[in-house]
Formats: C-alpha cells, structure tokens, sequence
C-alpha cells in the first residue's frame, strides 16, 4: 500500500483504507521519532493523526488494529530497554477544552461509582521525558525511561547532571520518584552551543534534545538537565509514603526529602475542591506558559485522593484518574523562504527568517528572528530547509532548527551578508553579533532626515546635507539631539547664519507636534505614518503607548499577534531617546480631536460585527453593515477594543461565544442582537 503524507491532513477518516494507511504512517512517524529522535512532522500534525486514528477505532471497535499504537505508551514504538518498572510507568490520556475535562470527570464519577469528593491536584505538564529514579538509603543508585511503560532503559550515566534530583539526599530514605526531566529554555540554549562547538547537530527542540541526551551513553561532553517529580512509589518493600497520602501530600513527601516536585515550579501544585475550580487553575497555568523558564504542553489534572485513584485504575496506556488537558502547539515546523538583513538603530545587523505561513498558538507567523550569523551557523540553516518554530504568547517567534531529514537536495546554506546592506560599506565582525563598521552612523542620516520629514516633526529646511554635517560634527546621535542644537551649531551645518536661526525657530516649532508625527518620527518599524496615527489616537500619551504590553497594543487596529511585541521591544528600546525628547519639552500627547459631531442613532459611535446577521439585517453582507453603520452616523470597527461601543453579535452557540464576544465581556463592551441592532437603526435601514 502506498503511504502518503497527506493522510497526515485527514481529521476524519472515512473508511478502513484510510484507516490502515494512517495506522501505518502513525507506526512509521513514531518508530522515526522514538528511534532516530527526529520526525518528518511537528507534534501538532502527529497528534491529529494519532486521534484521527482513535476515533476511527471507537467508532469501530470490532475492526481496530491489535496491538494498535493508541492504546500502547510510547505508541508502541519507544525502546522497551530491560529494566523492569516496580509498577508500570504509564502516558496521559488527553483532552483539549472545558468540555472535554467535564467528560473526563464524568467518566471518573461513573468509575467511582459516585462524585469523587477527595479534589484535584492541578499541575503542569512538563515537556520533556518521563523518568524513574531510584533512592535507596537516600543515594541515587538508577534513573529509568518510561519505555513501554513495563520496561524502560537504564540511564543512569546521567546521574550528576540533572538538577533537582541529587545524588545524595540528606536522608537516608529509600523511594522511587518518578517526574519530568527536561532542559530548561536557558540549559536548552547552552547544551546547544556545547553541542556546536563540539561539532554535534542542534538539537530540535528541548523535548528532542532530552531524549537524545538519555539515550546517548558515551558523548565526550555532559549537559544539565533539570527534573521535577510529579509521583513516588515504593521500593523494595520499605513505606516511604505514608499510607493514604494524597498525591499532594506524597509529593510533600518527596519534596521534604530533598528533591525537586512540581510544586516547586513556577506554576505550582494547586488542590482544589471541584472541576470548576480546577479549569480555572488550567487557565491560569497557561495564561503563564511563556513566561515559565521551561517548556509545558498542558496541565495535568489528578484525582487526589489515593483511594480514589486506586479505585478508578488504569488502562493499558493511562491512568483514569488523570487528565493531559493539551494546550495549543507552541512548537510547529514550516519552510525557511529566504533570510533578510536590516541594520539597526545602532548599525548592527539583525537577520529575520521568512516562513511560509504557519499558525502557532493562534496567530499566524511568516517571520521569526534569528540571532546572528554565528547562530545561524551552529544552527546550520539552509534556504528552503523545514525548521521547527517556537512562538508562545507574545514572545517574538524563533527558529529552533532545520529538519535536516528533510532537506531538499542541492539546498544551499543561509548566505551570509558581505556588505553593510543598508549603505554597502564594512562589516565590523569583531562580535557574534555583526555591525556596519559605520555604527550609528549608518542607520543615522536617513533616520533623521525621515524624521525631519513634512508629515513627521516637520522641520523646514533640514535635508541630507544638513543632517550629515551635523552627524559629522557629532552634534547629532539621535534624533532627541536636533531639539537641543545651539544656533550657533545649526549655523555651522548650513554655513550661514541666516539659515541657521531659520532652522532653529523651525525645530523649536517641531516641539509642539501632535504625539502621532513625534512617534512616526522614531522610526518604529512597522509604524508608518497611518500607524502611527492610529497608535497616538488609540493611546493618547507617550506614557501610555510606553506602558502598554503586547495584548494592550494589539487593541490598535492593524496591529496583529506577530507586530505587536515588536513594537512594543522598540518602544522600549527607544527609552533614552524618548525621554530626551521629553526633556527637551518635545510634546508627548495627542490633541483630542473635536470629530464633527455625526448625525444618527450611531454618532461617532464605532460598532462592530461579527458572525452571522439575522432578523431584519439576515441578508446584508460585511460592507452593507458597514455602510449602515456609517449611515447612522457610526464608524465600522474591525476588533473590539476600549472604544468600541457595541459588538453586534448573534447569540453565540452553546458555550461557544467568540473571541470578539469575549473580548466585548471583559471591556464592558455592550453586545447587541442582530435584532436589537436592527431596532436601534430602523430608520436608516434601506
Ligand atoms: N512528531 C512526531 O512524529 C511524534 C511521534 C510520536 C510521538 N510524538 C509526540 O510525543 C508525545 C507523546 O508522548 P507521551 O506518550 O509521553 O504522551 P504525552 O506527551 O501526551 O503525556 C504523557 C507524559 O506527560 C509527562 N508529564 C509531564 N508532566 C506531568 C505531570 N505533572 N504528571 C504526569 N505526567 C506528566 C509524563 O512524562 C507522561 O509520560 C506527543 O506530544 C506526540 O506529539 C510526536
Ligand atoms: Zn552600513
């Protein structure tokens, strides 16, 4: 049967061809992953196939492959190894929102045979590698791979480099604890330089790089690991836990001796009484995930009452009393299109990858950085290589590393620039990170004479030649410094001192430009002049743009997930320069514009639409809303921000209200019916 990669696209399958084409390219991907430790796919792909699979065989149980990947740990395919579990190490069933955690929980209630009333730990799902680590008489003496979950690989040679899991413990206590072991972003980050200068590939991302540092006995280097324990179990017969202990309180347990537990993470261990309360724990740990030092693909929740875990047992693949609630894939692979150059404020030489599209964690990502030259290298990047991309919440998207199986032939490595590509000189490569061998100097001259320009500070005179004398004489190193310029300095650039006091009156007219023309002025990339009207009227003060964060500047219309915290880095990259121009008495607010007053029902209010029309207004499309909105007096909206004053809406769907909708919720912003709205406009109405 011939496989092919599309199957990988397939959510549904519709028949048993499809089924066994994907069951082979399941067994396939998953002997690739857990045996080369590389994939053809990124998580996200795999996993939909994995539950396109699933679902097929639930649907029909009789047909189902044995021995099918689903219901195995490590899909069937991770290295048993030869070391027997005390009990068996097992994977995480998974669910995916609120509705599937509910269902989770009424499967445990039907197993229990009534409500579980012992709570749920909440805690999270660490991406790494599962491992069992063996205490006795408080010395570490093994570490185990989770394998097929009965047998698992010894691996103790890592012992010594993982933190959080000492050697020797300050009791003499005898346990096996089992838990996470992973690199954290920052031990990620050195073991792929160590690894580069040894000559060794990147690793792909951290969750690669764990297994293959378990897996590899006899590297000529050793990296640090970090584990946290997310369980303990007994050995050799000796009680560690006391009996009845909750998982909280077995993990207080192992914590007390000396190694490292989930609640020692940055997003803690959290007991709460009801699925309700654990949903909200599931929310919080993920609103916190780009900021955790280490990589999490869910939150686990677990009954935390022993007796009631033992009495909802386990499956083949995973405990019932446990739940992977997944979060979206912050990790996905796309195609590396081309590398630009541009030169910064200072002249260095910032290199951006362009991707083919890709959506990761809800935006759609088509750049993402890359350090320098010396990182592209140890990278070792090609034009038209698939790379994995990292991108969680507002962070800045990052290319980790090419899928070198995947190389197209004859692909040629990343060029590197051989001259400034803003003004063709010298390249100054003392540093990784290169610079125009001019500095400041490069980017300088054309940034001040943008900023002179007539729809930004306005400054009547001052052209290229002007600006460069001064930036010669060094009067000039930021555009902050052309409003403390001395007559006598302006008449030295301009050689006459008629056009020098012509040029200062007209710089000391400059201070009281409106904040939109002084914050084009900064050469923010990304915000032209429009823009840059948009983000003053939005925010209404210098302060305010400089305080907002990622998600505040994203309520400026235009602005999406991807620009947001760029601007934001160079707003606050900007500082100095800003508060010199703030010093110098440079105005730094936007002047409330007196709009004429509309006329309608709408006046000056801005509405927007989102979803489906119904009732009187079922027929009208996106642009005759639009045109009714502005009829009664309004402005159409494309995102609901703090200015907006209605959200027409239909009512959502059980449970499923929009993402407009809930922005409008958490604003204050009033929603209204179709209907509702209809009414409100009924005399403009066609
Ligand atoms: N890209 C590919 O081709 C490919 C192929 C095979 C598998 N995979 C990936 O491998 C993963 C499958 O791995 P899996 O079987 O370990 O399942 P899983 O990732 O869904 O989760 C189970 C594991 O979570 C870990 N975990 C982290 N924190 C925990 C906590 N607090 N409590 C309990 N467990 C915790 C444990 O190691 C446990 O074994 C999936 O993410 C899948 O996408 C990818
Ligand atoms: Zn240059």
């Amino acid at each position: 049967m011939k496989i092919t990669p599309a199957v990988e696209a397939l959510s549904v399958l519709s028949g048993r061809d499809d089924y066994e084409a994907a069951l082979a390219r399941l067994r396939e991907l998953s002997r690739a992953y857990y045996g080369e430790g590389d994939s053809p796919v990124d998580d996200a792909a795999y996993d939909r196939l994995r539950l396109a699979v699933l679902a097929w065989e639930q649907a029909h149980p009789d047909e189902a492959a044995p021995e099918s990947p689903t219901g195995l740990v490590g899909d069937g395919a991770a290295p048993a190894g030869d070391i027997a579990h005390t009990t068996r190490l097992l994977s995480l069933d998974n669910v995916f929102d609120p509705a599937g955690l509910l269902a989770w929980g009424a499967s445990l209630q039907r197993r229990l045979g009534r409500a579980p009333a012992g709570g749920f730990a909440v805690e999270p799902k660490m991406d790494g590698a599962a491992v069992a680590a063996r205490y006795r008489a408080g010395r570490l003496e093994q570490i185990i791979t989770r394998g097929d979950g009965a047998h698992g690989e010894d691996v103790s040679h890592v012992i010594g480099t993982v933190e959080g899991l000492p050697e020797r413990l300050p009791v003499p206590a005898t346990f096996e604890v089992r838990g996470e072991v992973l690199f954290t972003q920052a031990q990620f980050e050195t073991a792929n330089e160590v690894r580069a200068a040894h000559g060794a590939q990147v690793f792909a991302n951290p969750r690669n790089g764990t297994a293959g540092t378990l897996r590899a006995k006899d590297r000529p280097y050793r990296l640090a690991m970090t584990f946290w324990a997310y369980g303990a179990v007994e050995l050799d017969g000796v009680a560690f836990v006391p009996a009845g202990a909750t998982h909280a309180e077995a993990l207080a347990a192992v914590a007390e001796a000396g190694v490292r537990t989930t609640a020692d993470t940055p997003a803690g261990l959290h007991v709460v009484a009801t699925l309700a309360e654990a949903q909200q724990k599931v929310e919080e740990t993920a609103a916190m995930r780009a900021a955790l030092p280490f990589g999490i693909d869910g939150v686990v929740v677990k009954a935390n009452d022993a007796a009631e875990q033992a009495a909802a047992g386990s499956g083949s693949r995973f405990p019932y009393w446990a739940i992977a609630y997944k979060l979206p894939a912050v990790e996905r692979q796309t195609v590396l299109k081309d590398v630009v150059w541009d030169v910064g404020r200072t002249g260095v030489l910032a290199p951006t990858a362009i991707l083919e599209p890709v959506d990761i964690d809800g935006s759609t990502v088509t750049r993402a950085t890359l350090h320098n030259p010396a990182d592209i290298r140890r990278r070792d990047l090609h034009l038209g290589d698939t790379v994995t991309v990292y991108k969680a919440g507002d962070i800045i998207p990052r290319v980790q590393a090419p899928v070198t199986a995947l190389r197209p032939a004859g692909a040629r490595e990343v060029p590197l620039p051989t001259a400034c590509p803003h003004c063709a000189g010298e390249i100054n490569k003392d540093q990784e990170r290169w610079r125009c061998a001019k500095g400041t100097a490069c980017a300088l001259p054309a940034l001040i004479e943008y900023a002179a320009g007539r729809d930004m500070l306005d400054i009547d005179g001052l052209g290229r030649t002007y600006v460069n004398a001064l930036i010669e004489a060094g009067a000039v190193t930021d555009v902050a410094d052309l409003f403390t310029l001395t007559e006598d300095q302006l008449t030295a650039a301009s050689g006459s001192a008629k056009r020098g006091a012509k040029l200062a009156e007209q710089i000391g007219a400059a201070k009281s430009r409106p904040l939109s023309r002084v914050f084009c002025a900064l050469g923010v990339l990304g915000t032209g002049r429009s823009m840059s009207r948009r983000i003053a009227a939005h925010f209404g003060s210098m302060d305010a743009i400089r305080q907002a964060d990622a998600a505040l500047m994203q309520e400026v219309e235009g602005i999406g997930g991807e620009k947001a915290p760029v601007i934001v880095e160079q707003v606050a990259a900007l500082a100095p320069v800003i508060d010199k121009l703030a010093a110098a008495g440079v105005n730094m607010q936007e002047p409330q514009e007196a709009q004429p007053a509309g006329d309608g029902p709408l006046a000056n209010a801005t509405v927007v639409v989102t979803g489906r029309m119904s009732g009187p207004l079922a027929d009208l499309g996106r642009s005759e809303m639009n045109a009714l909105i502005e009829r009664a007096g309004g402005k159409a909206g494309s995102s609901v921000n703090s200015r907006t004053a209605y959200l027409v809406s239909a009512p959502s769907a059980a449970g499923k209200p929009s993402s407009k909708a809930l922005k409008a919720a958490e604003l204050g912003v009033t929603v209204l019916t179709p209907e509702a709205f209809a009414d409100l406009v009924a005399d403009y109405l066609g």
